[in-house]
């Protein structure tokens, strides 16, 4: 089993540049497996040119390294505490995709502009907060997962299975690391309509309520409202 995960998280940790979401070695991938209380990443500062699955390296919930010669990606706590909260949630991606980290780095989340959206994410794609300077000293990665699930507070992870971090880049997550992979091109899809979207008509307004709600429950089923249910 954790053999079938090191390999399933060593091909969705390859997917990221043959989909153009990452450039060297920037990003990360990670899958969990909730029975055995581990979850396997990326190792830190390797080129995905040279990415073997056995460098894949195995860790407890407890931030502790179980397997592997190398070092877990730097990200590796934001993982571990998303992981911890969204208890759904099986694969994590982290990725400098271009368009995402544009929207990211101009601190603005992105809205629904059509079906596109909304077929996959339930609302606007929110951006946290900078972190402030005592959560980078206290830990950087940690408090990143924090903000994270500070933000989403009250939105179910499933429904809306990415964020943009100001300044940084996105996090996407999803059933499994290979469904993660695929929200994390969808988000960069989207983040690319959305910006000619607003260039071709800049007083652009999100899409009607009632079309992003039947796009998005179509796929995800009746219930999928803002954490609580529709009547
Ligand atoms: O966001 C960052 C750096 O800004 C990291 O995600 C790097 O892009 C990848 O780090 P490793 O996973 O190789 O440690």
């Amino acid at each position: 089993m954790l053999e079938e995960l090191k390999r399933s998280v060593y091909e969705a940790n390859m997917e990221l540049p043959r989909k153009g979401l990452i450039t060297y070695t920037w990003g990360n991938v990670s899958g969990i497996d909730r029975e055995k209380g581990l979850f396997v990443i990326k190792p830190s500062g390797v080129d995905y040119d040279i990415l073997k699955p056995e460098d894949m390296v195995v860790m407890d919930l407890l931030g502790n390294k179980v397997e592997g010669d190398l070092n877990p990606s730097s990200d590796t706590a934001t993982h571990l505490e998303l992981y911890k909260v969204f208890l759904t949630v099986g694969g994590i991606v982290h990725t400098h995709s271009p368009m995402a980290t544009s929207w990211a780095q101009a601190g603005r989340g992105i809205p629904c502009y059509g079906t596109t959206h909304a077929d996959y994410f339930y609302g606007e794609i929110p951006c946290a907060r900078n972190l402030t300077e005592e959560e980078i000293e206290e830990g950087y990665e940690k408090n990143t997962g924090l903000v994270i699930i500070e933000t989403l507070q009250g939105r179910n992870p499933m429904h809306v299975p990415g964020i943009l971090c100001k300044n940084h880049g996105p996090f996407t997550w999803g059933t499994d690391a290979d469904n993660a992979v695929h929200n994390a091109v969808v988000l960069e899809e989207i983040a690319k309509m959305n910006l000619m979207t607003e260039l071709l008509n800049p007083s652009i307004i999100p899409a009607p309520q009632c079309m992003q709600d039947k796009h998005f429950m179509r796929k995800h089923g009746p219930n999928a409202y803002y954490g609580q249910k529709k009547s």
